[in-house]
């Protein structure tokens, strides 16, 4: 907060800025004297930094102390005289910084939208004061020649006149000889959305005067038009303050006003353009006193779920698929947003495009907003500053929302808990947004639900120990009855050559049987693209990605080998690169391949897709859902993405093509993962009346977690899952932190892990050291990977003293000359 300054008003005033860049302080800069009132904390700043660079910072500190070691430069400009990040926030971008090992400036760079950080850009000019024109090429005086015709270019500007993509060997060059000045010039991101309205100057406004106005138009039909036209939309002689808000520019040209009427009119006096700004959500018709009725398990659960907080801070919610718990969250937000507090609803990415938001904006209508990474950064400067002033006191956002700028939060929702889309792998800050919320509510006296169907093992662990409250609602909403799950053997089919492309004679029937009655599938692979691979049948050369230890992955539509680690392209061959034989074959099955394979099967249905693939466009997963939903889709075969959260109502069969690689897959999180997301999957079918049936295809029936997954046995699940987690000491036993150590040399980077392991294990002890290994990609980018884990018990190590020494010698590390280029990222809570 503003320090009292009391008589000393003369005194200089100092800010300590939070920065946008990975850099451990804050820096102090001055205020010039005209400002010193002005500058609050949590109002940004524009601030030069380094030689050439302009940044946007926030004030985290006002005081009058110059800093011992440097001469402060001023800030340049003070954008806000309102501050747009809140005390609360400054105090989360800390934690979050502190917590998970990175800097605060990375936090703040994260949180912040872009359209919130002006940037700077570098022009340049011709020099008024260059008089040796002498020193320059032939290329050069053109150049200059040019220049001198326009006022500034911007680098990019430069190189379309000079053809050239690298601009910069040029503008050095011309810079050493004095002939242009360099120059920074600010952008300011966000734009406001202007409307363009018509109004009649006030003078018209009474309705004698108006009467008159059109009779002196007798003449000009087109004028009188125009003005009757604008009386059908504001019919002023009965309400002349109407006039104020004026007509949409749009609206009259839609009715045929020409825009030289418009002019004329315009120029006569008669009319005026005004612009307002707005808003750029639409104004939805939501009715927010709709009341839901809850079922009497439903209310049961609500009402548990509010007892509960009386003692809890945290309160996590286990309903099955299907249990309605979206309506529960509803009844909770509203009696929150009644007592006036805020409500933050967080989703995982995907399921948040889609229905659910449909179904709370119903509810909530115009004064809930959403915040996601398909809108735009103007959208989401809109948002933060609809929470900052009150417009908006609901929330309902993905992982980063956590960083809006609430100040009085009653609820935090984290649907879906269990999600790993909540943890950011890259860049920093690596922060899993279920845990930042739990922060976020203590600080601000909030509760917390987690909420899920297969709850994260470290939120049902904390639950049985107390720490949280546990409600569950063990019921589906309505009539509907869990789905009947069955494994199918493909092993034993393979043997008697029953396999039709990979797919059982049960689930083809079933498929076949859907299709006559008109009921909808749904079929999960959890690989996208056509194969896995191209392999020769020859010399059993493999397609593989020359920059990442990993296999190209073949897409038939784009006839492209991908790699989809770093996103490398290249066309795929008929003929082996190696051996030249053309007996060259795609290997494994995507979800491309399914479509394409059922399509042969049953060419009268009618499939789509959803992945990665389809749905990069703005609207793309919303129009393959609402084709789904209508019931024009017979079949959908998914990715993962197809679990989230969906709804439907006539899905009666869901078919997993293959279970084995995800519960064959080597990471301790294999088998939780694979629990949930095939158990979510399942979750799809049945909904509503039509009973609903999961065929699984694997070739290890008697695997354990597929034995959990048939008798809908969570519980069951989790108390085995336990005995694994604590023998191996892996969480909720203990917390990892995983150091990732790369290079472009194996070797360096190799010894850089080594290093760095043998001095964590001189403290930590070894059997709390793991590794270093190599990545499960060992290299990606032409860089290799060495991974080290730390396993810390909870109740037995200081984490925060553990950290600090972790970062002491990662420092020490990379200051050794000789790892000068190796890079380490530390990602607390891995997972
Ligand atoms: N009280 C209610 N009144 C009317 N419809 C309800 C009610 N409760 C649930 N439903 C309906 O039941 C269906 C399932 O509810 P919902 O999608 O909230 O389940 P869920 O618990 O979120 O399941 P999942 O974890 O599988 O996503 C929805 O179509 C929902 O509209
Ligand atoms: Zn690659």
């Amino acid at each position: 907060m503003r320090q009292e300054l009391g008589d000393s008003m003369e005194q200089t005033v100092f800010v300590d800025v939070v920065l946008p860049v990975p850099i451990p302080q804050l820096f102090t800069y001055r205020v010039p004297r005209e400002l010193s009132e002005y500058v609050q904390v949590g109002s940004r700043v524009v601030v030069e930094f380094g030689k050439s660079r302009v940044l946007t910072a926030i004030i985290a500190v006002v005081h009058h102390n110059p800093p011992p070691k440097y001469q402060a430069k001023y800030i340049l400009e003070l954008l806000d005289q309102i501050p747009v990040v809140t005390p609360s926030q400054l105090w989360l971008f800390s934690w979050v910084a502190e917590y998970y090992m990175c800097h605060i400036g990375e936090v703040m760079n994260i949180a912040l939208p872009a359209g919130l950080k002006i940037s700077s850009q570098s022009k340049i000019q011709y020099n008024p004061d260059f008089n040796n024109p002498e020193l320059l090429s032939s290329e050069e005086n053109t150049f200059l020649e040019f220049l001198l015709t326009q006022d500034s270019l911007t680098y990019d500007e430069v190189g379309r006149y000079l053809e050239k993509k690298d601009v910069n060997k040029v503008i050095k060059d011309l810079v050493a000889k004095h002939a242009i000045i360099v120059f920074e010039e600010l952008k300011y991101k966000y734009k406001p959305k202007i409307l363009k309205k018509i109004r009649l100057k006030r003078v018209y406004e009474g309705s004698e005067e108006v009467l008159q106005l059109i009779d002196s138009l007798e003449k000009s039909t087109k004028q009188q038009e125009l003005i009757l036209e604008y009386l059908s939309h504001i019919p002023i002689q009965d309400l002349p303050e109407k006039n104020k808000a004026g007509v949409e520019k749009t609206k009259l040209r839609e009715a045929g006003v020409s825009d030289s009427s418009l002019k004329t009119l315009k120029d006569k006096g008669i009319l005026e353009e005004i612009e307002v700004v707005i808003s750029r959500f639409e104004e939805s018709a939501g009715n927010p006193n709709k009341v839901i009725e809850l079922s009497d398990a439903q209310r049961e659960a609500s009402n548990s779920i509010m007892e509960k907080f009386q003692e809890k801070q945290v309160v996590l919610f286990h309903g099955i698929t299907g249990s309605g718990k979206t309506e529960i969250y509803i009844d909770l937000i509203q009696q929150v947003l009644a007592s006036g507090s805020q409500v933050l609803f967080l989703l995982p990415e995907i399921a948040l495009t889609t229905q659910i938001v449909t179904r709370l904006k119903r509810v909530f209508g115009s004064s809930m907003a959403v915040y996601h990474s398909k809108f735009s950064d103007n959208e989401r400067v809109e948002v933060w500053r609809g929470v900052l002033d009150g417009t908006y006191q609901f929330v309902v956002g993905v992982r980063s929302s956590i960083f809006l700028p609430f100040d009085n939060l009653g609820l935090i929702i984290v649907d879906e808990e269990h999600e790993s889309s909540y943890k950011q792998f890259d860049p920093a800050p690596r922060y899993h947004a279920r845990d930042v919320a739990i922060m976020l509510a203590i600080k601000q006296h909030a509760k917390v639900l987690l909420g899920s169907a297969t709850p994260s093992i470290e939120s049902f662990f904390q639950a049985k120990a107390n720490k949280y409250g546990l409600v569950s609602l063990n019921v589906r909403f309505g009539n509907a009855q869990l789905p009947e799950i069955r494994l199918i053997d493909v092993k034993k089919d393979r043997k008697e050559k029953t396999l039709v492309k990979d797919f059982s004679q049960l689930l083809l029937n079933e498929i076949s049987s859907n299709l006559q009655n008109k009921e909808q599938t749904i079929i999960f692979q959890n690989r996208r693209g056509y194969a896995p691979y191209l392999n020769c049948q020859e010399c059993n050369w493999i397609g593989q990605c020359d920059q990442c230890a990993v296999t190209l992955t073949y897409h038939m539509q784009s006839q492209q080998l991908i790699c989809h680690y770093c996103g490398h392209r290249e066309s795929t061959r008929k003929t082996c690169p190696d051996c030249g034989s053309t007996n060259v074959k795609s290997v494994g099955v995507g979800t491309e391949k399914i479509e394409d394979d059922l399509h042969e099967i049953f060419p009268e249905a009618v499939i789509s897709r959803m992945d990665l693939d389809t749905t990069r466009a703005k609207n793309a997963l919303q129009n393959i859902i609402g084709d789904f939903e209508s019931g024009e889709v017979d079949i959908l075969v998914g990715t993962q993405m197809i679990s989230k959260g969906l709804d439907f109502d006539r899905v009666s069969l869901v078919g997993i093509y293959n279970a084995d690689k995800m519960i064959h897959f080597p990471d301790f999180r294999a088998a939780e993962r694979a629990f949930q997301l095939i158990t979510q999957v399942s979750g799809r079918a049945g909904r509503r009346e039509i009973p609903g049936k999961v065929l699984i295809q694997t070739g290890s029936p008697q695997n354990r977690i597929l034995q959990f997954v048939i008798n809908n046995d969570y519980v069951g699940f989790y108390e085995s899952e336990l005995i694994e987690r604590e023998g191996y000491s892996y969480p909720p036993f203990t917390r990892i932190i995983e150091i990732t150590v790369k290079d472009v040399d194996q070797t360096l980077a190799h010894q850089a892990a080594n290093k760095l392991a043998e001095a964590l294990s001189i403290r930590l002890g070894r059997e709390r050291v793991k590794g270093p290994e190599k990545a499960l990609v060992e290299r990606i980018r032409n860089k290799f990977l060495f991974e080290v884990w730390l396993k810390l018990e909870k109740d037995k190590m200081n984490i925060q003293a553990t950290k600090e020494y972790l970062k002491k010698e990662i420092v020490n590390l990379v200051t050794d000359k000789k790892f000068k280029s190796v890079q380490v990222i530390v990602n607390v809570d891995a997972v």
